[in-house]
């Protein structure tokens, strides 16, 4: 019989374990000012408002795929914020503030895993970063979305967010479900990568009623968390399995499989992913296309993802060469100019649907 270490038994292949702070510690050290609370308290209100319906503009969730550097998030968010503005009658906008990328194999994970890009995972800084960074976007008047990928991360920041995603690779999984279940603002289930919708519409149904599970408090320490159900869980349509899913027929069939599932029938449409081909220059159609389907009445869109960024396309991080300024490092995005073209383009489309359900035709 051989005699083995305990670490070995335990540890044989964890490499190093290096100590994390507290959400509390976080929270603490960049605290949420009260008036800020506020805003990402009203805009989840106004994202969920949207989806009942009862507020009738289109909900826009666009921005980078991926944030990389906290500095050209804000210049984006400076200029998508007049955007914002401009568009308030006819647009709910959210700035999309993705710290998390789910990975279909390997590849970067994100700012927070690992902020220096080069593999180091000092996720110390990684979330002290995504932190400020969200901080400032909703101190600007900007509610924040991001896809919840760890569980343990949603306690160091969810407090500012606004809308949340379980992204297409997750959607499936009961950990993610639960995670919904208990969290505080409206949130978006994408499709399966192969296109499969029916697990999103169970993840709808899963997150909406409580759960039991296993996680952290704000101290940091184990705990069992009893969640509430998430009422505001909505289906996101991203295309899949090489073909989109934008289009009349698949959206009335994913509405369909919505109200079979006894869940409220409306839903978005990720302008991005699937439904482009992951080509960048195939956004602005796709948004064409959803606009179109608006105009023409359609009700059961609530709104559009876009995936944006100050330069149009994506690069890949290299050692020893700068990164181009306001550019992707993950998937493709619309550079700026073309965004403003969409905003424009879907805020007209909403103004014409409002236009005639009130019979107004100036
Ligand atoms: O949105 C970003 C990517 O589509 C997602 O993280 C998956 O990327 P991958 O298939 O390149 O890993
Ligand atoms: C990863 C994303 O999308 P999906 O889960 O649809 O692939 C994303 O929106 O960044």
């Amino acid at each position: 019989m051989t005699t083995t270490g305990l670490d070995e038994v335990i540890d044989g292949r964890v490499e190093r374990i290096v100590p994390l702070m507290s959400p509390m510690r976080l929270l603490d050290e960049l605290p949420l000012p009260p008036a800020q609370a506020g805003s990402v308290v009203d805009g989840r209100r106004q994202v969920a408002g949207v989806l009942a319906g009862t507020d009738r503009r289109l909900l826009v969730v666009v921005g980078p795929c991926s944030v990389h550097d906290p500095a050209a998030a804000l210049v984006y968010a400076d200029r998508l914020r007049a955007q914002a503005e401009r568009f308030a009658e006819d647009l709910l906008v959210v700035m999309r503030v993705y710290f998390e990328k789910p990975r279909s194999t390997t590849g970067w994970k994100g700012l927070i895993n690992d902020p220096a890009l080069d593999g180091t995972g000092d996720m110390t800084t990684g979330l002290r970063t995504a932190r400020a960074l969200l901080l400032e976007i909703t101190g600007r008047g900007l509610p924040a979305g991001v896809e919840f990928l760890e569980p343990l991360t949603a306690r160091y920041l969810a407090d500012t967010v606004s809308w949340g995603a379980i992204g297409a690779r997750t959607v499936e999984s009961q950990v993610h479900r639960q995670l919904a279940s208990g969290l505080s603002m409206p949130v978006g289930m994408k499709n399966c990568p192969d296109g499969r919708v029916g697990p999103a519409v169970d993840a709808i149904t899963t997150a909406a009623a409580p759960h039991v599970m296993p996680g952290i408090d704000d101290s940091g320490a184990p705990a069992i968390l009893h969640t509430t159900g998430n009422p505001d869980c909505h289906l996101v349509l991203r295309g899949g399995g090489g073909r989109p899913n934008h289009g009349p027929a698949e959206v009335s069939a994913a509405l369909a499989a919505l109200r079979a599932a006894g869940r409220r029938g409306r839903l978005l449409i990720d302008c991005s992913h699937g439904n482009s081909g992951k080509d960048h220059l195939r956004q602005p159609l796709v948004a064409e296309e959803v606009a179109a389907q608006v105009e023409a009445g359609q009700r059961g869109i609530a709104g559009v993802m876009l995936e944006s960024f100050l330069v149009p396309g994506r690069q890949d991080p290299l050692p020893r060469r700068p990164l181009t300024f306001g550019q992707s490092v993950t998937d493709a995005c619309m550079g700026w100019d073309t965004t403003v073209d969409v905003l424009s383009r879907l805020a007209l489309a909403s103004l014409k649907t409002r236009a005639k359900r009130t019979g107004w035709d100036g």
